[in-house]
This record gives structure tokens, sequence and C-alpha cells, in this order.
């Protein structure tokens, strides 16, 4: 029984024929351009300032929390299949835990791990609508500069993973889906009027992530450094990577210490269930 389990998750998670052709072809693909990539950043920015200023009446409470439950239930799954689909795809397709530190130059976006990332990618489109439930809630106040940073670069950081073949983006990705299906379970039980108590856990598991990132990038680094040969795939994506998690890493600090403060109490402490 658990076999057929094992044998099921991994036809739908990595050699479903649709994971297995897949590749990631510049300017065919859904989303490859760079015009794509362009126009969907800066819709997203123009629409938040516009929708931001415009003073709109907030949407009615039971529709903007039908709306929200919807959407979390939803990012909430697909975190969730993200996180395992990608995990599956590493240990059937990567010949060596080297390998995904430091994939080979002109690996080709192609198989189970891309298409994992090409997902991840799309959700974070999705993603997008996190900004316009703020907007429709009327509490632009939480419509802080880390949310609006934050959604915007990570599309432009999965763009250059696919593009560039990058290095390292699986173990990126298996770490920030986990965290989200932890983030996303907060946000739906906002949704749902429950406030869980454990919020501070959320920030700091964020917080972990982009530490862990950095021994990740640290050791890419090492490996292409001392790599016999021709070093590892995705060197610029490499150095985007430094810059904006260290960007998210002060950003996340900074709201740990704002909202917890120092002795670890919230500052603000609403309602909790
Ligand atoms: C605990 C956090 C996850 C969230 O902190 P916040 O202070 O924003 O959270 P909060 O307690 O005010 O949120 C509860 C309110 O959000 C509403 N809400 C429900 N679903 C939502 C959704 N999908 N997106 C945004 N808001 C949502 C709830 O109904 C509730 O409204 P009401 O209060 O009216 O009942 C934190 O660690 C954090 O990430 N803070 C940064 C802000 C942010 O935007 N984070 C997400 C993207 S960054 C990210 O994702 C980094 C990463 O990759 O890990």
């Amino acid at each position: 029984m658990s076999l057929t389990i094992t044998d099921s998750l991994y036809y739908w998670l990595v050699n479903h024929p649709k994971i297995l052709n897949f590749s990631w072809s510049q300017g065919e693909t859904l989303g490859s351009s760079p015009l794509f990539l362009t126009v969907t950043v800066i819709s997203y920015l123009s629409l938040t300032f516009l929708l931001s200023n415009l003073s709109l009446p907030p949407l009615p409470p039971t529709i903007l929390k039908r709306i929200s439950v919807v959407h979390n239930l939803i990012l909430l799954a697909l975190s969730f299949t993200m996180a395992l689909g990608c995990t599956l795809s590493t240990f059937s397709h990567a010949p060596h835990l080297h390998y995904i530190l430091c994939l080979p130059l002109k690996t080709p976006p192609r198989g189970p791990l891309f298409f994992w990332a090409y997902i991840f990618y799309l959700s974070k489109i999705v993603e997008f609508i996190d900004t316009f439930l703020i907007i429709l809630s009327g509490s632009t106040k939480r419509l802080t500069f880390l949310h609006v940073y934050h959604h915007a670069t990570v599309v432009i950081m999965c763009y250059l993973w696919l593009h560039s073949s990058q290095s390292l983006f699986p173990l990126v990705l298996v770490t920030n889906s986990s965290v989200h299906v932890l983030m996303y379970t907060y946000y739906l039980s906002c949704a749902l009027g429950i406030r869980p108590r454990w919020k501070r856990l959320v920030t700091e598991c964020q917080i972990v992530q982009f530490q862990f990132s950095f021994v990740v990038l640290a050791l890419m680094l090492y490996f292409h450094v001392t790599h016999k040969g021709t070093g590892c795939a995705g060197v610029w994506g490499w150095c985007f990577n430094v810059v904006f998690y260290s960007s998210l890493l002060a950003l996340f600090s900074d709201f740990h210490a704002k909202n917890y403060g120092a002795n670890g109490k919230m500052t603000a402490p609403k309602k909790v269930a």
C-alpha cells in the first residue's frame, strides 16, 4: 500500500510526461520573455501604487474573508506540493548532492527540477494577490516597503533561476515553499478569525531561511572556485541572490525588532486565539 502511494507521488510529481518533458524555452514558454517579466513587474508596482492612493472603500469583511480563505488555501496547497515535488525530483534526478549546489555550466533548463522552478516562478505572480487583499481590506499601513519590494523582486529572482539555470535553486525553493506552508497557514487562520499565538515563530522561520540561504550561497561559491574545469552555472544569479537575501535579512530583522521587541513580546498585541 505504502509502495503504491510512493509510486503515485513519484508519477504525479516527477515522472508525469508533462513534468519529465518540461523545457523552459526563451520566448516560447509562457512567461519566459524579458518583456513578460518587465510588464508583469511594472504592472504590479503601478497597480499597487494606484490602488493604494485611490482611497477605495474597503471590501465588506464577509466577502474579503471568503476571498482570503480561498487564496490562502490555494497557496498553502501549492507551497506544500512544490516543496514535495522539488524534493522528490531532487532525489530521483540529481546524480549527487553536489549537483544541486553546483549545476554544470550550460545545464539546459529542462526536466522535473526546472518544472518546479517554473511553477514556483508562476506562484510568485499568484502571490501578488496578497497585496491586493491588503489594499482591499483598507489597512494600507500593512502595505510596507518590505512587502512590495519582496513581492516585486522575488519574481525577477525566479526568472533568473530559469534563464541562467542557476545552481542551488532546488534548496532555496524547498526551504522557501516549506516556510510558506507555515506562513499561509498563519494567514488562513487569521482570515478564519483565529489569530495564532505563533506569529513570531513564522517570522523567525523566515529569518532562519535567509540565514540558511547564505550557507548555501557560500557552498556554491566554494564549489565554483574549487571545481576542476568550468565552475557552476548561474553565477550572475548568485550575485543577485546575495544582494536580495541580504536586504531581506535586514528588513525582516527590523520587522522582528519592531513587532516583538527586544524582550520577545509583541509590541502591539492583538487578540489571540
Ligand atoms: C507573520 C508574518 C508572515 C506576517 O506578518 P504581518 O504583520 O504582515 O501579519 P498580520 O498579523 O498583520 O496579518 C494578519 C492579517 O492579514 C490578513 N491576511 C489574510 N491573508 C492574507 C494574505 N494572503 N496576505 C496578506 N494578508 C493577509 C489577515 O486577514 C489579517 O488581517 P486582520 O489583521 O485585519 O485580521 C511576518 O513574518 C511577515 O512576513 N511580515 C512581513 C510582511 C509581509 O508582507 N510578509 C509576506 C511576504 S514576505 C515573504 O513571503 C518572505 C518569504 O519568502 O518568506
